[in-house]
Order: structure tokens, then sequence, then C-alpha cells
């Protein structure tokens, strides 16, 4: 460009020396010739005359050198403003330099926007952004350096008059960086697509990850080039399937996951089950029977199998008799007290916080103390709510483990609950009230748990008959016959006898002792008729269920 420029500049100052020198020439040559015709016209011609030079050639060669003055000052002129104009081309193609390389730059920042937005859209590449790429300079100008262009296009036309020929020249020149620039492009783009990228991308695809957009652009060109399906599209669909295969075993696992928890919970649950179990059988070897002062045994390997063995039905008949004192005392302690209706009507108090009658407030509330306290550790003892229980608080006592573990499920306390209200209290409470509600409550409770725990008795009690009788009982329980059961378990003059002995027990506990004076005697504080009917219609019978529940379960 320099060398150019140089050789444009360089001609007209040759043309300018050339004038310049010959113009000198002359004017040296004219006065000479001055000077002479002064001589000869001192020596030969008057003052007022003017001479006319006869040769016409002198003539000539003066107009000449007129006209070589004017043309020499033209010249001069246009080399002035040509050197300018050189001047402001030369910087002119500076700048277009800098804007080639803007150019460069724009067009690989546009590689990256193009080919982002391809895969966001999906939608292969478009034809007019094809043509921008192959496009000549001039509209690339115009897509990315639109400021350039409106400062330096004015100023182009303007100079540009009458310089077809450099114009020419840089457009030659502008076009064959184009060229280079594609066909660097090029070069650059194929090795990568054949070796290092598919390499990486297959990896990226494997692992799942996301893929670098710049190649998905690459393949595009090089998809145009060689036609067929464009590998980009093959990698999309590849990529598809196998997120698609990804997520289907993640839903797999997720629900495999879920089922193996699920059975996680089920084994610990039968682990703390036969953890428990063990612990039982573990202590029911080591401590003392609950009938231990009945059991005669030195031997302690034989301790666990006496406290079976020797659990006879005589013994548990004699904790059914002791459990009669406790019914027939807290029959006559509720007796005191007449109905107290409140007690039962749930709108008799709005109590903050719970819903139900004082009565139910007071079980529930009391449950929950003896709860803490361990009562319901025992397997004697059944809550009339056991539902939000709070677990013991106290060391637990191991209980010897003598009933078959089908006794937990056994509660009838609901069947208790009802028959007590609505059949035994009317029965022998005096109607009225006295305001105690709070006393009727806790007495109603005594005389439940006391009932409830004679009546669940009934499990022990079916317990030992079915050792005593086990050739007897084993088929009644395979076939679950409940008649057979109940005449196998049913002692009739046992029974007469326990309705007379709670009835004398009510006689002689609730009777008025006065000293000296046997005024009030046949005046009961619970009538004893009430409570051998209670027994005779409920506390037997209902054992009796229990027993036959228990029994139904006992080879399980
Ligand atoms: O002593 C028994 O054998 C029991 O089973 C208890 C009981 C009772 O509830 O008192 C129940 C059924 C029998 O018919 C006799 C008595």
């Amino acid at each position: 460009m320099d060398g150019c420029s140089g050789l444009n500049c360089s001609a007209p100052r040759r043309i300018a020396a050339r004038l310049f020198s010959a113009l000198k020439r002359r004017k040296v040559k004219g006065r000479v010739n001055v000077g002479q015709r002064k001589e000869d016209d001192d020596d030969v011609a008057p003052p007022n005359h003017v001479t006319r030079r006869p040769d016409s050639s002198s003539e000539r060669s003066g107009r000449e050198a007129n006209y070589n003055v004017v043309i020499g000052c033209f010249l001069l002129r246009l080399v002035a403003v040509t050197e300018k104009e050189l001047q402001k081309m030369a910087e002119l193609r500076i700048q277009m330099a800098a804007v080639l390389e803007n150019v460069k730059d724009e067009l690989r920042n546009k590689d990256l926007f193009i080919t982002a937005k391809e895969i966001e859209s999906n939608n292969g590449i478009d034809g007019d952004l094809e043509l921008e790429f192959d496009g000549d300079l001039i509209s690339n100008k115009v897509i990315f350096d639109q400021p350039l262009k409106c400062e330096y296009v004015p100023k182009e036309e303007k100079y540009l008059e009458g310089m077809d020929r450099l114009e020419a020249e840089l457009e030659a020149e502008l076009e064959r960086l184009q060229l280079h620039l594609d066909a660097s492009k090029l070069s650059s783009t194929h090795p990568q697509q054949s070796n290092g990228n598919s390499s990486a991308r297959s990896y990226s695809m494997s692992c799942g990850e996301v893929i670098d957009p710049t190649i998905y652009g690459e393949e595009e060109e090089c998809a145009q080039l060689h036609c067929g399906v464009p590998p980009y599209e093959l990698e999309r669909r590849l990529h598809e399937l196998l997120e698609s295969r990804q997520e289907e075993q993640i839903r797999e696992l997720e629900a495999a996951l879920a089922s193996a928890k699920q059975e996680l919970v089920d084994k610990e649950r039968e682990i703390s089950w036969w953890k428990d179990t063990a612990q039982l059988m573990s202590i029911h070897v080591q401590q003392p029977s609950p009938f231990g002062s009945k059991l005669s045994s030195a031997c302690k390997h034989e301790m666990a199998r006496a406290e079976h063995n020797n659990v006879t039905l005589e013994m548990v008949r004699d904790s059914l008799i002791r459990q009669e004192d406790t019914i027939v005392y807290s029959l006559i302690e509720r007796a005191r007290f007449p109905l107290n209706p409140p007690t039962y009507d749930p709108s008799y108090a709005s109590i903050p916080g719970f819903s139900g009658s004082l009565l139910e407030l007071f079980v529930k509330q009391t449950e929950a103390v003896q709860a803490k306290a361990g009562r319901y550790d025992n397997p004697e003892e059944h809550p009339f709510f056991p539902d939000n229980l709070p677990p013991s608080l106290v060391p637990h006592y191991k209980y010897p483990e003598v009933l078959h573990r089908a006794a937990m499920s056994i509660n009838i306390n609901k069947l208790i609950w009802d028959m007590y209200f609505n059949k035994l209290l009317p029965s022998f409470v005096s109607p009225g009230d006295d305001g105690n509600y709070a006393l009727t409550a806790a007495r109603d409770l005594e005389c439940l748990q006391a009932i409830s725990r004679r009546i669940h008795y009934g499990k022990l009690v079916a317990e030992v008959k079915f050792r005593d009788e086990r050739k007897d009982y084993e088929p009644a329980i395979r076939a679950q016959d409940r008649f057979t059961l109940t005449n196998l378990l049913t002692f009739t003059n046992v029974e007469e006898a326990v309705k007379n002995r709670v009835a004398k027990k009510a006689m002689t506990f609730g009777q008025e002792v006065k000293l000296g004076d046997d005024g009030d005697k046949g005046k009961y504080k619970v009538d004893p008729a009430i409570v051998s009917g209670l027994y005779a219609d409920w506390v037997i019978p209902l054992t009796k269920e229990v027993e036959i529940d228990y029994l139904l379960r006992r080879l399980d």
C-alpha cells in the first residue's frame, strides 16, 4: 500500500520538478534576450519606438512558456490536492483495516450467537445468516458495524471521486482478505469437528451434560457443506434419547427406593418385636413369677417352667375372688353419689381444647398420667382410650410373659364402657345431682378399671385351661369352633358360686355397721342382687367372651 502510494505521489512531483526547471531555464533565457535587446535598442532604435520581433519562432516559444506556466500551476495545484487525498486515503486504509479486524471479531462472536440461538430454537440454519457469512465486506459492515459505515462512507464517496483505480485496488484487497478470512475459518472448523470436539461431545453426552452450543454452529456449517443429516441433529436426538432413558431409570430407582424404605420399616418393626420378645423371655427365666409366693421350686432352671406349669386354675380363681372385693367396694363407693348427669353431659362445660364430657376428660387425662407412670406396661391393664397415650416414663418392669402374644390385641373396654353407663350405673345409683361431678367421675373410673381388669383376666384363665386341657382345646381352636370352646371353658357350678359370693360380699361390705344396734339390718349401700346380677349378666359372660377370643388366637 505504501509502495503504491509512493509511486502515485512521485510521478506528479517529478512532473512539477520538470516544469519548475523548464520555467527557470526560460526566465534566464528571457532575461538574456531582453538585455541583448536593450543593448541593441540603445544602439539602433529611437526611444519611443516599439520594437517588434520579426522572429515568429521566439513568439511561439513565449506562448508555450506561458502555457507551460499555467499548466505547471494547475499541476502544482493538482499535486497538492492529490497529496492531501492520498494522505486521507492512507488514513482511510488504516481505518478500513481496523474495520476488517472488527468484522472478523464480530463474525466470530456472531458464530457463537447464532449457534446459541439455533440450539435454543432447534430450527436449523437460517439462509439469510448464511448469506451474511458469505457476503462481502460492505454487507458485513451493515450488520456488525453500522456506526463505522455511517461515519466513513460519506467521506469515501466524497474522496473517491476521480480515484476509481484506487477504489478498485482497495476493494480487490478487501475481497482478498475476506476470502482469506473465510478460508481460515473453514480450515480451522473441520479438524475440530473430526477430532477433539467429537470425542468431547460424546463424553459429555454419555455423562448427560449440557452440550457446548458453539459446536452446533460449527456442525451446521459442516452439514451444509457435506449435505445429509446434520451431525448436530443426530447428536440432539441421541441426547434426547439418553435423557428420556435416564429419566425412566430415575423413576424406577425412586420406586425401588420407596419400596426398600417400606421394607426397612417393616423389618425394623419385626426386629423390634423380636427384641422385646427375647428380652421378655430372658427376664422371664430370671425373674420370679407374679405367683411366686405360691410357686415352690428351688431350682432356677425349673422356675420358668414352673411358672407356666404351676399357675393353676385354682390360683387364677383365687385372683378372681380377690378382685370381687375391689369391684364390690368400687360399686359401694360410686353409690355414695347420685347419678349426677352433668358429669356425662358434653354440653355441661366448654373445656378449652377438649370436646366431650367431664367424665371423658377425667378418664383420658387420668389414663394419660397413669400411662406415664407405667400402668399399661402391665399386661393385666387395659386403657379405655388407648389411642395417643403417652409412653411410660418409668423404668420398664419385665412382667413375665405368660400369655400368648395374641393377648395384646384383645381389648373389649368399649363394650364394658357401654354396659357400665347404659345398664349397670342407672341400676344401683340414686337419681339426682349433688354437684360432685369430679368425684363421681373418679368413682366411675375406679369401677370401670376394676371390672375391666376382672373381665380381661379371662385371658389368663383361658391360658391355664388351655395348658391343662390342650388336647381338648386344640381341635376346637383349629376349627375356630366357638360353641365347643364355650362348652369346654364353662363351669356352671363355679359361676353360681361366684354370683352368690359377690352378693354376700355386697351384703357384708355394704351393710351399715353400728355398735350395739342391729336396727339397719338388711339395708345395704349397694343392693346385693344388683351386684350378683352384674356378674351374672355382664362380668361372667364378658369374661368368657375374652377367654374365647384368646383361645381362638392361641395357636396363631
Ligand atoms: O373360673 C372359671 O373357670 C372361669 O372361667 C371364670 C368364670 C367367671 O367368669 O367367673 C367364667 C366361666 C366359667 O364358667 C366359670 C367362671
